[in-house]
């Protein structure tokens, strides 16, 4: 394929109710949506990153600026494009990951579509339908934790997960278990908020059985996650740390986690997310789906991913309702606490035209 040119469309989509995690509170989703357009096809790109730099140092604005001034501009110039030479051509731009990410899997949706073949079978799925976890924000009160997560146990949600901070731990987790019980899948998310001195405080989250304790301690300490990882019987599940099939090689190596959860955006895209996905598997480490309070185009993709089959664990790939009244795609619905992989070529949806407008804060069209 030789690329035509990629449109940068921004969207605000409103949150059903404020998402509150350690490092901050989320009202509005601001997502960056690509569209790539070739002789053959178009196809469309979602990237993960945050309006501001809290989760990971990318954000959206900028993913558009490095994709407007180097990235589009380098994959312009390749004659016979495909989504396997995204990556090699994108490497000499150090970083970025969640830009190139969205840039490959257009570049891999139009390829698709082009070939009438869905992202599921491409990435090498088993299943067509995909286990759903659900993320429960930080809370006001323990009452107001207790009905949301009473809401989406009614829902059907697989697992709940939790996000955590100092303060905001122990007695949640508690509560959660003394209401529902101990056959509740449960699992919590510090996003980075702990250190190596809470050790003690975080084992007392042990008695609980949680799934995972999901990265407590900060991206770069591998090694601290590791002496965590001695001093709790609760697994330890990395994201933010596992930004290459590399670094989850190093991680496990060192026991540094026993569980992944891979998000294509994070890690550059869904190529290394399936190379994650087979060293993981190669060394008997469960990996489970994670989300980014994606809209339809980049919850579609994530179940392609979710449907392989070292993906044990339920995902965050929530239902559309779960952050928003109304997506840019025909929603996702869960169905007995799943939710079925798209079938059609490529990511196997489009957004809804009038749906998209009606969120739509900018467009660009970037020709090559
Ligand atoms: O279900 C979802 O899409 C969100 C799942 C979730 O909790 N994402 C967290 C995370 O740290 O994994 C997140 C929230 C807000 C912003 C970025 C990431």
């Amino acid at each position: 394929m030789k690329l035509t040119g990629v449109e940068l469309r921004t969207v605000e989509m409103p949150l059903v109710a404020p998402f509150r995690t350690s490092f901050g509170t989320q009202q509005v989703r601001e997502i960056l949506l690509l569209r790539v357009v070739t002789p053959e096809a178009e196809g469309w790109g979602e990237c993960v990153a945050m309006s501001d730099p809290l989760y990971s140092s990318e954000y959206a604005s900028a993913c558009a600026d490095v994709l407007r001034r180097f990235l589009i501009p380098a994959l312009g110039r390749i004659r016979d494009l495909d989504a396997t030479r995204v990556a090699p051509t994108l490497a000499p731009f150090k970083g970025h990951r969640m830009a190139k990410a969205a840039l490959e899997i257009a570049v891999l949706d139009a390829e698709l579509r082009a070939r009438g073949m869905p992202l599921s079978r491409e990435l090498g799925a088993v299943r067509d339908r995909v286990d759903c976890g659900v993320s429960v924000g930080i809370m006001e009160s323990i009452p107001q934790l207790l009905d949301a997560v009473a809401g989406y146990l009614d829902a059907g949600y697989l697992r709940i997960k939790l996000k955590i901070e100092p303060g905001w731990d122990l007695e949640p987790v508690r509560a959660v278990r003394e209401r529902f019980g101990d056959g509740v899948a449960l699992q919590v998310d510090a996003n980075t908020a702990y250190h190596r001195t809470d050790a003690r405080h975080l084992a007392r989250l042990d008695p609980f059985d949680l799934l995972l304790i999901e990265q407590p301690l900060d991206e770069e300490d591998v090694l601290g996650h590791a002496q965590l990882a001695r001093q709790l019987t609760t697994p330890i599940c990395l994201d933010e740390s596992i930004v290459s099939a590399r670094a989850a090689a190093d991680a496990i190596a060192l026991g540094a986690c026993s569980i992944v959860n891979i998000k294509p955006g994070r890690v550059g895209g869904f190529l290394e997310a399936r190379r994650i996905h087979d060293v993981c598997v190669a060394h008997d480490v469960p990996v489970w789906c994670g989300g980014m309070l994606e809209s339809g185009i980049g919850r579609a993709a994530n179940l392609a991913l979710a449907a392989l089959p070292g993906f044990t664990l339920p995902g965050d790939t929530s239902a559309s309702d779960r952050y928003y009244a109304r997506d840019v795609t025909e929603p996702f619905r869960l169905d007995r606490g799943q939710l079925a992989v798209p079938t059609g070529p490529g990511i196997g949806v489009e957004p809804i035209a009038e749906a998209l407008d009606a969120v739509t804060t900018s467009t660009e069209w970037i020709a090559v």
